[in-house]
């Protein structure tokens, strides 16, 4: 039986890091979700509550309590309250970069040539932390959306903000010139709440081990194929990370049916190999869950 205590988690309503949130919980095998217009809800089958919430609330409502973990992309995090948090897993989705970009025409030459320039941002405090550790002095204007109006509106010189495809940019007349943050999807709790022992911690615990194992899932393929018999110990060597491939004898003989795990980056190389050695009928299936 479940005690009464629910883990609180915020996540953002609608946005870039609302579906794949919500994926990752549902993935954990955990059900939810009856109507969108419900900001405050309950899982049918797991200790857990859902806030419904603005992704720029979240850092605060965690750091305050109302929340007890949140998934923010990790922007809104240094941007807001980095020390009162902590981050308990990198989820790894909603990969953006923090950059400065110019007018396509304007000469950059390096970040000096920011000096004493006003540059526009949703994100003054990442922002300002970074010119300071490189000595630019810039005029930060502060806006909090559509950032990438200011040069055309004549309200900034340059711009500092999230890109990914670079197309927001393009569209806008504007260059990338200068990376200076990375960010992906984050989940984090207050300070010190993963070493409490309390009863929403471990829920917690039993929340991150169904997440681990879904990301790692994701990161992996099965693979399965058909292989003269003889190059077996040769597929063995290339096969990697996990324990070694399940090898099962086929009807016809001196061929073997050969499964195994991969790693997603690895696929391609570890695919090319097994034609070498004449791997037949290479068939590629997702895995839902992984555990070490
Ligand atoms: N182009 C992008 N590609 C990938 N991730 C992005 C991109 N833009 C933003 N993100 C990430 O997704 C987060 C949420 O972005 P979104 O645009 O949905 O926020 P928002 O407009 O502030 O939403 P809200 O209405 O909840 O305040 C950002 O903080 C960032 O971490
Ligand atoms: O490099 P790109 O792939 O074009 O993505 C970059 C754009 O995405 C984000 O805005 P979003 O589309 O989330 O809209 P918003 O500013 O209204 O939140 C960001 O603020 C950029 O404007
Ligand atoms: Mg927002």
């Amino acid at each position: 039986m479940e005690g009464t205590e629910r883990l609180r988690l915020a996540v953002q309503k609608t946005g870039r890091l609302s579906e794949k949130s919500l994926e990752i919980i549902a993935g954990c095998g955990i059900s939810f979700g009856s109507d969108s217009r419900l900001l405050k809800e309950h899982a049918r089958n797991f200790p857990l509550e859902f806030l419904f919430v603005r992704d720029d609330d979240i850092p605060a409502y965690v750091r305050d309590g109302v929340a007890d973990i949140g998934i923010v992309g990790r922007n809104e995090l240094d941007e807001r309250c980095p020390d009162d948090l902590e981050i308990v897993r990198d989820l790894g989705f909603a990969q953006c970069r923090l950059s400065v970009a110019v007018p396509r025409d304007f000469p950059y030459g390096g970040l000096q040539w920011l000096a004493g320039k006003r540059i526009a941002t949703s994100y003054p405090n990442i922002l300002g932390r970074i010119l300071e550790e490189r000595g630019v002095t810039a005029k930060i204007c502060y806006l909090s959306g559509s950032v990438e109006i200011a040069p055309a509106a004549g309200i900034a010189d340059a711009i500092c903000d999230l890109v990914s495809s670079g197309t927001t940019l393009l569209m806008n007349g504007l260059r990338e010139v200068e990376p200076l943050y990375s960010s992906t999807a984050v989940m984090v709790s207050r300070q010190g709440f993963m070493s409490e022992a309390s009863p929403r911690q471990v829920i917690l615990e039993r929340l991150l081990l169904r997440i681990d194992s879904v990301i790692r899932a994701k990161s992996y393929k099965y693979i399965m194929f058909n292989l003269p018999a003889d190059h077996v110990t040769a597929v063995s060597k290339i096969a990697g990370g996990m324990k070694s491939p399940t090898v099962t004898p086929l009807l016809e003989e001196g061929w073997v049916s050969v499964q195994m795990v991969v790693a997603e980056d690895t696929f391609w190389d570890i695919f090319e190999k097994l034609r070498e050695l004449g791997a037949q009928g290479i068939l590629v299936t997702p895995i839902e869950k992984l555990t070490e």
